[in-house]
């Protein structure tokens, strides 16, 4: 098979690696035609994975029509700032029979709400459209632990090349017919990873971190499923899979940041120290902007966005947050208004008990 790999960072050499070795001939796109030429000489992206050999006969270059010219698979994995720039460049090289998939964990800025898949059907014309997402750093792929992920297309042939061309000895990828449900996963765990980051730096502990992660969880699903995607989705490895690794490891770039916050550094140095992108930023300012629009209830995501960009105090969050409504544990199972409607009754029989901050 022949594999166009859009993008020069991290994820994406990872990926191009992999095609290169399962035997696809494989072309990487990049901007900088200086590391193109340096990739090709030395087989190392020395900019995003330094210490990666990457094989041999991944071609890079930074020319794009001819990284595209007659690729079957196009796997695109740019940044979303730069998602639609790059796939509409693309796109006059891209055919109605082309297999194309995101790798990217972001929603697009704008007043519209754009995953990244609705933008390659928006600016595309082919009929085989599908995300890849899951619990992977790339740092770790490129070291050859083990890994999975998931391919989410509605169509079978996109779903089962993708398993065939990614698949090796130590990557496996599941797939998933619920594509907004696994795109949604991975865009929307940046913003748990940014406040798990900065409660590890204030020092809380595992229960803490347990707590966020499984309550990031409800959100997640909540807002996903206002959007059609499935709740299940959210039990697999785009889901909880991603969510884990994100929230657990200082290889994430999202959970760099929220604990450089967390000691102490503004947003904007945080950024800077990390010299990549953490999608997540920008991800909570559309989100919540979305949830608020939607009526989708999702506390964390709101309180992140007030201590990101409202100059509240991290400490001064987590207590507004403890005293804030205490709901459903699976709503799915018993839904969020029936506990409040039944609190609300509890409390005018026994208002002596009762928390003023219950709603
Ligand atoms: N890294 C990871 O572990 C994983 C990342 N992802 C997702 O993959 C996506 C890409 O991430 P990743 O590979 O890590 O990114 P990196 O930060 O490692 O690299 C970003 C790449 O995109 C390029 N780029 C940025 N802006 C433009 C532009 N305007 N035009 C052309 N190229 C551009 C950069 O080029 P330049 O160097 O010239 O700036 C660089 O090659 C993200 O959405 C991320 O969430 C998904 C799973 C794992
Ligand atoms: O998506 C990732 C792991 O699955 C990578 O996360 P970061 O973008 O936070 O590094």
């Amino acid at each position: 098979m022949r594999v166009a790999v859009l993008g020069g960072g991290s994820f994406g050499t990872a990926l191009a690696s992999i095609a290169a070795t399962r035997g696809a001939r494989v072309r990487q796109w990049m901007r900088d035609a200086d590391l193109a030429s340096r990739i090709n000489e030395r087989h190392v992206n020395d900019r995003y994975l330094p210490d990666f050999l990457m094989n041999p006969s991944v071609e890079a270059s930074a020319d794009m029509d001819l990284v595209l010219d007659g690729a079957e698979l196009v796997l695109v994995a740019i940044p979303s700032g730069a998602f639609r720039a790059v796939v509409r460049q693309a796109a006059p090289q891209i055919t109605r029979d082309t297999l194309l998939v995101s790798t990217t964990k972001g929603i697009e800025a704008g007043d519209e709400f754009h995953l990244m898949s609705q933008i390659l059907e928006e600016e595309t014309v082919s009929r085989h459209i599908g995300v890849l997402s899951g619990p992977n750093l790339a740092a770790e792929i490129a070291a050859g632990h083990l890994s999975a992920s998931v391919i989410a297309s509605d169509d079978e042939m996109t779903r089962a090349r993708i398993q065939q061309v990614l698949s090796c000895d130590h990557f496996r990828v599941y797939a998933s017919n619920d594509r907004f449900g696994v795109e949604l996963g991975g865009a929307l765990k940046n913003i748990y990873a940014i406040a798990v980051g900065m409660a590890a730096a204030l020092g809380m502990g595992e229960n803490t971190r347990s707590m966020l992660m499984t309550r990031a969880l409800a959100e997640m699903s909540r807002f996903a499923v206002a959007r059609g995607a499935s709740p299940m989705t959210f039990l697999g490895l785009a889901g909880i899979g991603d969510l884990i690794v994100t929230c657990s490891s200082s290889l994430s770039r999202n959970y760099r940041v929220g604990y450089a916050i967390g000691e102490g550094r503004s947003l904007d140095e945080a950024v800077e120290a990390l010299g990549q992108v953490a999608e997540g930023v920008n991800t909570v300012h559309l989100i919540v902007e979305r949830a608020r629009r939607d009526g989708v209830y999702m506390p964390l995501a709101v309180a992140l966005h007030q201590v990101l960009f409202e100059g509240v105090d991290p400490h001064e969050m987590a207590l507004s947050l403890m005293r804030s409504e205490q709901g459903s544990d699976v709503e799915f199972t018993l839904p969020r208004e029936a506990v409040l409607d039944a609190q609300r009754r509890a409390a005018r029989t026994n208002p002596q008990d009762s928390r003023d901050t219950l709603t």
